[in-house]
């Protein structure tokens, strides 16, 4: 069995030398607004994040608390109202190749191949259609589907058009790669499997990971560090470092299990406050009498 004390040791020295890379995204004091009736609601108030290179981070939050805001926002597809997003040290004003994008829903072209998926941001990017076709390959074969590159994404599994969309992300060469729920209409067992290849993938190539999800588990999986947000408005309540390596992590271990139950705590104390917020819910009104012996 291995010993827990070594692997504290592995565990922080890993952080100590996360710690030590360049910001590849640094966020400063980001306010988020929308237009509310005749004034305003703040989604996201002054947050602050820096990412290092090659790390990756999870946001968990409650429902509501502003994560895809965030992800949309650093991606440049939303505009900020205040403060800065720097992706290295240069500030984001809309999309750029520097940051790429895996959402939730299947978002493949369907009237292209699953190489022309991947060829797309190449192209686009002015590369030869030879060189594109070639390095697309590349792509899918990292992912495992290069023999389904002349498949089109209805031939494919759910699980098999999060890799591709992985790939086509990936294609682009971005530094940092937004995942705003990826794996969260799959089921469980495809799930575990994206999320060990995406470990994969990423141990294999130099990407900064930003990735939302629900789900503790999988971000005490998946995660350097968990940055925890509140609602209303989104605001950063904690930054946790994962106490455990990269690869096949064990959510049974005592520093695991421990490092679930502080994030349950985060979570569910905002929770408690956002239900004792809400407006009570109005029982619902019998609009025939009942009579005798009818339930
Ligand atoms: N363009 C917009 N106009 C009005 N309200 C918005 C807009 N964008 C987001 N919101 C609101 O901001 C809040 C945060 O939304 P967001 O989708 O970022 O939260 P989330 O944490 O990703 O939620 P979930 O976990 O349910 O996906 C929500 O209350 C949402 O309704």
């Amino acid at each position: 069995m291995s010993d827990p004390s070594a692997i504290e040791h592995q565990v922080a020295a890993r952080l100590d030398r996360l710690n030590a890379r360049e910001a590849i995204l640094d966020v400063r004091g980001l306010v988020k607004t929308v237009p509310h009736g005749t004034s305003e609601r703040t989604i996201l108030n002054n947050v602050h994040l820096k990412v290092r290179r090659r790390e990756f981070l999870c946001v968990v939050g409650p429902s509501g608390c502003g994560k895809s805001t965030l992800i949309r926002t650093i991606a440049g597809l939303e505009e900020a109202q205040g403060g800065d997003i720097l992706v290295d040290g240069k500030p984001v004003h809309g999309p750029g190749p520097d940051r790429a994008m895996v959402f939730q829903g299947y978002t493949l072209f369907p009237w292209l191949t699953v190489l022309g998926n991947v060829m797309f941001g190449l192209q686009m990017a002015n590369k030869p259609k030879d060189e594109a076709a070639r390095e697309a390959r590349q792509w899918l074969d990292l992912v495992g589907l290069e023999p389904y590159a002349d498949a089109y994404p209805h031939h494919l599994s759910g699980g098999m058009k999060q890799r591709v969309a992985i790939a086509r992300a990936l294609a682009i060469q971005p530094r940092i790669l937004l995942m705003d729920e990826p794996f969260s209409a799959l089921d469980a067992r495809t799930r575990a499997r994206m999320q060990a290849y995406l470990i994969d993938i990423w141990r294999k190539i130099d990407v900064t990971i930003v990735f939302i999800t629900h789900d503790l588990d999988e971000a005490l999986l998946l995660a350097d560090r968990v940055l925890v947000l509140k609602t209303n408005p989104g605001e950063v309540v904690e930054l946790m470092d994962v106490p455990a390596l990269p690869g096949a992590r064990d959510l049974d271990s005592p520093a695991l299990k421990a490092a679930l139950i502080r994030l349950e705590g985060f979570i569910h104390a905002q929770e408690q406050a956002q239900a004792a917020e809400d407006e009570p819910v109005t029982p619902i009104v019998r609009l025939a009498p009942i009579k005798d012996g009818i339930d």
